[in-house]
């Protein structure tokens, strides 16, 4: 039975924002639930819109305005075996005790995030002064070597400023930090939008030798389903701020439930095919004001009366394996 690290239930929130003069809510994450187990890939997949960012940092505790969480709880088991309730927690005590330590963060387009004035083992070693952390100089350099290295970089990275480096090469700097301190929970957002097909498997090879090693957690968030064709153990399926279908990687890619899933996964090119491949017609609903129902009927081939009015019920096939949908309901 695996064991689950990061346990989200009934998660809600979004932004609270001004359109003009009206305060309106954007209605990112609606009612998500979904386990993180020991050792494992999960993958959140998607369209651009769909909230797989607003749950990312809803998870990791980021909750800067204008994001409001409404509601839900996320409990962790941390490497010293406590369970925390993390939206329990204060600021102070998630950046203290949570992250770097216990899950980091890779934010999209994270290869902008390295202050330009500092030397590359500079802004290393602020992590170490943020978590109080003292280093004798030499183990410092040793580690900082590893970690390099881990991340294929050469050790002359160590004396750059971030302009010396190409995009790829600061992008793995950036994932070689988040990974400082072994976490035990990694979250990577689109870890490899921003670099060339190469370079992009590249990092995600690194990512995953590295994960491997170390029996760490990755939840990885990306719009390409090729990337999580590679890279994932479960794969979670986000529609309009709500997971629809979840679970293991080949049974999701092999036998697809949900029409959206489905939608995805006949998107991909194959090889040999020369087909135009037929996208998902439609646009993902504005999350301010929502279809009622199911979120997706306006764009759903099988739509039903009832898919037009009521919030399809969630049908777990297993603990780990659950579709979000009309269809399936009286059928399984
Ligand atoms: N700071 C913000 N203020 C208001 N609305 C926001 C803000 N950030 C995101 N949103 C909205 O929240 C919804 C979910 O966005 P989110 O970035 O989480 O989606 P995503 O699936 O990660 O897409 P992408 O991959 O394009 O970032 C979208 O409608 C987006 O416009």
């Amino acid at each position: 039975m695996p064991v689950d690290i990061l346990t989200v239930n009934n998660l809600d929130g979004g932004y609270e924002v001004f359109v003009g003069k009206r305060k309106v809510f954007v209605h990112a994450v609606d009612n998500v639930s979904l386990t993180l187990h020991e050792n494992e890939v999960l993958g959140i997949a998607g369209e651009s819109g769909c909230g797989k960012s607003t749950l990312a940092k809803m998870i990791y505790g980021a909750i800067i305005p204008p994001l409001v969480v409404r509601s839900g709880d996320i409990y962790i088991t941390t490497r010293n075996s406590a369970n925390l309730k993390l939206n329990r927690l204060s600021i102070d005590e998630i950046r203290k005790r949570i992250w770097w330590l216990e899950i980091s963060y890779i934010p999209q387009n994270s290869m902008n995030v390295l202050n330009p004035l500092k030397r590359i083992k500079d802004q290393f070693l602020n992590v170490f002064k943020y978590h109080d952390i003292e280093i004798d100089k030499e183990d410092f350099m040793k580690h900082l070597r590893e970690m390099l290295n881990v991340m294929g970089l050469p050790p002359e990275v160590i004396n750059a400023y971030p302009h010396q480096l190409s995009g790829g090469m600061r992008q793995r700097v950036v994932i070689a930090l988040s990974l400082l301190f072994n976490p035990r929970i990694v979250i990577a957002d689109e870890p490899t939008t921003a670099v060339d097909v190469v370079t992009q498997r590249t990092i995600l090879s690194l990512i995953k030798g590295w994960r491997e090693n170390n029996k760490s957690s990755l939840i990885l968030i990306s719009h390409d389903m090729s990337v999580h064709a590679y890279m994932d153990d479960r794969i979670a399926i986000m529609y309009a701020g709500n997971i629809v279908e979840i679970g293991n990687v080949f049974e999701v890619f092999k036998e697809p439930l949900h029409p959206y899933t489905k939608a995805l996964i006949d998107s991909l090119i194959r090889k040999g095919d020369r087909t135009i491949r037929k996208g998902l017609m439609g646009q993902p609903p504005d999350l301010i004001n929502p279809p009622p129902g199911c979120r997706f009927h306006p764009r759903c081939p099988f739509a039903m009366d009832i898919c037009r009015v009521k919030e399809p019920p969630t049908i777990f096939l297993d603990k780990d394996r659950y579709v979000k949908c009309w269809l399936y309901v009286n059928t399984r």
